[in-house]
């Protein structure tokens, strides 16, 4: 059969077989489904030149099969499987031509999401959860039910996936202990599998892991295969025990296919070519051992040769492939229905657990920041123990407030902007799969601080403004204190979330902070007189919270302060400062929200870069 009649046969023919009834008892017996695709042409532009990445490949996975995909490093397998999992979507410079189709319905007519999840190469999971609450967590957001179906749901996962030993263990990353490489990956297709979806693409789902742990992989793909899933998975080497429970294979070379059918028939084909697998070496090694090419941009004649003579070989025998396809109880697809939506109240109630949980299981980052903030408070407490009401007193006070202000912008945007590039790679992957918005996502994140921001404020205030005995000529004075040091505890986790959703990693956080920091900070009011800024750089101090924060603290400071005769010049006409303090509190607020729009706008963008 030619590629074109197979098109015919994948959007026409194939409906005889199709149950027509998708009743929930006919969906039982008719929930099959046959990944086809069709002359698939994938090509990259970069600067003038245009690489060919897939050229024009056909083929299928039948339902209640493992099909494997596999080729050297480069052929275009990862591409193969983006597409087949529509995880590429065409740009100015990406071109993508031909069709994928799912019981001979194009998938992109489709909400293709119900019928198709892929697992990533990466394992992308929250390092601060246990496998059972990221399961609960990721079936709450995706699928419909009460909380009795959603924990039966995840127990049956949990089940499948041989995970119930370490089900309430830490997951775990570099820095906290938890799950092994293959345990790990497990979960995260157990994040796909929850919804319960008829496909399953991975891609190199055993990279980094033992023969034993990949057997174990692929061995839990085939039983999944046996409950009439689709499986593709792209594997580099696998050992013979892993190729055995492969039911067909596919070989790539340069984006094109140089053998699909059966994994058990592969042999007996390349015998037939010529080429004859050792008795004691492995089939697939044998096939990565002819496929190799040295060198892709400049092939020797004999490999240009040889990749001439398996494309055409495969070409003259494409037709036998396709009789291969089983079209038994396909699923009727229904291109009306839609993948499930939590709204936004479970939304960001799953957020605000999810987030808590990380918050409080990163005991690191909590005793950081309140050995850093204490540390600050009882070393200034212990170098300026005597402020005094004299002219030296009055300095002394200024360097002490602004001191504070530089302390907390700055451990506060750092902590936020490094711990946000590795939720990052979390939010988008969600993000792409329209599981929450950014709004829930923020909203949830600034709360789940909140707690910690108000006591770390408050211990720090409490040492720092009675030791040092700032003014206390009523009440009120602490209090306001407290409150404009929290809104610029807030100011600073703001920055360092805007930091964060700019920064792909933690390395470009570290440096993008203080370079913006330095000159907020040189218009914070302390190192130079607020009425002396020149005008052309004047807007800065708007959106300064040192300017703010430091001006709003000088006010309550020296405000009704009683100051010894040497004082000549009232501290705040010196400085410059007059105002209220509740216009410059207002202003740390906007700064607030103006960081939280700017970085919503900013996950937005780089959440919709992302789903291309
Ligand atoms: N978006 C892209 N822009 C530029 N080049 C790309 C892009 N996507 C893929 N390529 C190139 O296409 C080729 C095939 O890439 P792909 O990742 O599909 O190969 P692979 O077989 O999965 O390799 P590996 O086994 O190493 O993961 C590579 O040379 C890769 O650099």
């Amino acid at each position: 059969m030619s590629t074109n009649t197979h098109k015919k046969s994948a959007s026409s023919e194939n409906t005889g077989f199709i149950c027509n009834t998708p009743s929930s008892t006919s969906r039982k017996s008719c929930n099959r489904i046959l990944l086809e695709w069709s002359d698939l042409a994938y090509s990259v532009k970069q600067k003038k030149h245009r690489t060919k990445i897939l050229k024009g490949v056909s083929g299928f996975a039948n339902p209640g099969q493992i099909l494997a995909i596999m080729g050297s490093s480069g052929s275009g397998k990862t591409s193969l499987v983006s597409i087949l999992s529509n995880q590429i979507i065409p740009q100015r410079n990406i071109k993508i031509s031909g069709t994928v189709s799912i019981n001979g319905t194009d998938i992109k007519k489709v909400d293709y999401s119900i019928y198709s999840r892929y697992v990533m190469q990466q394992d992308i999971v929250l390092p601060t959860l246990t496998p059972r609450e990221a399961l609960t967590y990721a079936a709450r957001l995706k699928i419909k039910g009460n909380h009795d179906f959603i924990t039966e749901r995840v127990n049956q996962v949990i089940e499948d996936l041989k995970l119930t030993k370490i089900a309430d263990k830490l997951i775990g990353n570099e820095l906290i202990k938890g799950l092994s490489g293959g345990e790990k990956k497990r979960v995260c297709i157990g994040l796909e599998l929850i919804s319960e979806p008829q496909i399953l693409i991975l891609d190199e789902p055993t990279s980094g892991l033992d023969s034993f742990t990949a057997e174990l992989v692929i061995k839990l793909m085939k039983q999944q295969a046996q409950n009439d899933k689709t499986i593709v998975v792209t594997i580099h080497q696998p050992s013979s025990n892993i190729f055995a429970m492969f039911d067909r294979l596919i070989l790539m070379v340069e984006g094109n296919f140089v053998y699909q059918g059966c994994a058990s028939k592969s042999l007996e084909y390349f015998n037939d070519i010529g080429y004859n697998c050792p008795d004691m070496m492995n089939p697939p090694d044998y096939y990565m051992r002819v496929l190799f090419i040295r060198n892709r941009t400049s092939m020797t004649d004999d490999e240009s040769q040889r990749l001439e003579m398996f494309t055409d070989t495969y070409k003259k025998n494409e037709e036998i492939v396709f009789e291969e396809i089983n079209k038994n109880e396909l699923l009727e697809i229904d291109s009306e229905s839609n993948s499930f939506r939590a709204g936004f109240f479970i939304e960001i109630s799953v957020l605000l657990q999810r987030a808590w949980k990380n918050t409080m299981r990163n005991p690191m980052m909590v005793m950081l920041k309140f050995m850093q903030l204490l540390t600050m408070a009882i070393i200034l407490d212990l170098i300026f123990h005597d402020l005094g009401y004299n002219m030296k007193g009055v300095q002394n006070r200024q360097g002490v407030l602004f001191n504070s202000v530089i302390h907390f912008v700055m451990t506060s945007s750092q902590t936020n902007s490094m711990s946000f590039p590795i939720e990052r790679p979390i939010f988008l992957k969600d993000y792409k799969e329209a599981l929450y918005g950014v709004t829930p996502y923020i909203l949830a994140k600034m709360i789940t601080e909140l707690p910690l921001q108000i006591i770390c404020t408050l211990l720090y205030s409490v040492v720092f403004y009675f030791a040092l005995d700032l003014n206390l000529e009523s009440a009120d004075k602490f209090f306001i204190f407290f409150g404009i040091m929290l809104l610029i505890h807030l100011c600073g986790a703001a920055y360092g979330n805007l930091a964060g959703a700019f920064s792909k990693d933690v390395l470009a956080s570290t440096i993008w902070g203080p370079t913006i920091a330095a000159p907020l900070m040189m218009f914070g009011g302390f190192f130079s007189n607020g009425n002396s800024f020149s005008s052309s750089f004047y807007w800065i101090k708007y959106v300064s919270a040192y300017y703010f924060g430091f001006v709003a603290l000088a006010i309550n400071e020296f405000t009704d302060l009683d100051l010894g005769s040497d004082v000549m010049i009232p501290p705040l006409k010196s400085l410059g400062i007059n105002g209220e303090i509740w216009e410059n509190a207002g202003s740390l607020l906007l700064i607030v929200l103006g960081c939280i729009v700017l970085t919503i706008c900013a996950l937005k963008y780089y959440g919709e870069q992302s789903k291309s």
